[in-house]
């Protein structure tokens, strides 16, 4: 199970909690949908999911272990613009090379061609980085993947070639999904539940 159990959580000098005391429960037989207006803080969920961000009160944890402050993390975090998640100075090979070793198998799957892997993140498109960043985070054998908005900037073929793919890579592995999409046609498509973070407060 991942969990934010009584999560607080404000950014510096941010006036009001962005979350005070929420709760929040996921199976590895998941895929949950997070929804709320903008700027309510989807994004910074996802960041407490992964551990990229610390709350101030509460915990997250995996089944019933804090996330590990080093080490590879159990709760892997994708995000929407994958060259934010890139080093840009990087072959592709070498950032595929930071979650260990990557199965072939997972790079035919997700459609990464063999002479992508010597270029450069901005030699490539969008999608075909998105799409490394996903193989790097299975690699790294998660328990639980967050993806935030990951395919909203992609048209709709790769959008549902990625997701036909997670769904099925995650199901067979028991890894669990947490995801923020701001299409209702997909999330209804992907999600097993459906959290709507306002009604939660
Ligand atoms: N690093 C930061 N420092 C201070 N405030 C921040 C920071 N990041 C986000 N915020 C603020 O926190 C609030 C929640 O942001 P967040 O990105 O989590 O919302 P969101 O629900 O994902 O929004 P959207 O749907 O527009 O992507 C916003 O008001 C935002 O301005």
């Amino acid at each position: 199970m991942l969990e934010a159990r009584g999560v607080s959580f404000k950014y510096p000098g941010a006036k009001r909690l962005l979350y005070e005391g929420f709760d929040l429960a996921v199976g590895t037989d998941e895929r949950v949908a997070l929804t709320a207006p903008s700027g309510f803080g989807k994004t910074t969920l996802c960041r407490m999911l992964a551990g990229y961000e610390r709350p101030q009160a509460g915990n997250v944890l995996v089944d019933g272990e804090p996330l590990p402050r080093r080490g590879t993390c159990p709760v892997q975090l994708i995000l929407q613009h994958p060259e934010k998640a890139v080093d840009p100075r990087m072959r592709m090979r070498d950032t595929l090379a930071e979650a260990g070793e990557v199965p072939q198998r997972l790079l035919d799957d997700l459609g990464i061609q063999k002479r992508w892997l010597g270029r450069f993140p901005h030699e490539l498109s969008g999608g075909e980085l998105q799409r490394f960043c996903i193989a790097r985070a299975l690699a790294a054998h998660p328990r639980y993947l967050v993806a935030d908005e990951i395919s909203t900037m992609l048209d709709a073929v790769t959008q549902a070639q990625i997701w036909r793919f997670l769904v099925s890579e995650t199901q067979a592995c028991g890894i669990g999904v947490v995801f923020v999409s701001h299409s209702p046609a997909l999330t209804e498509r992907i999600a097993t539940r459906v959290v709507d973070l306002a009604r939660t407060e």
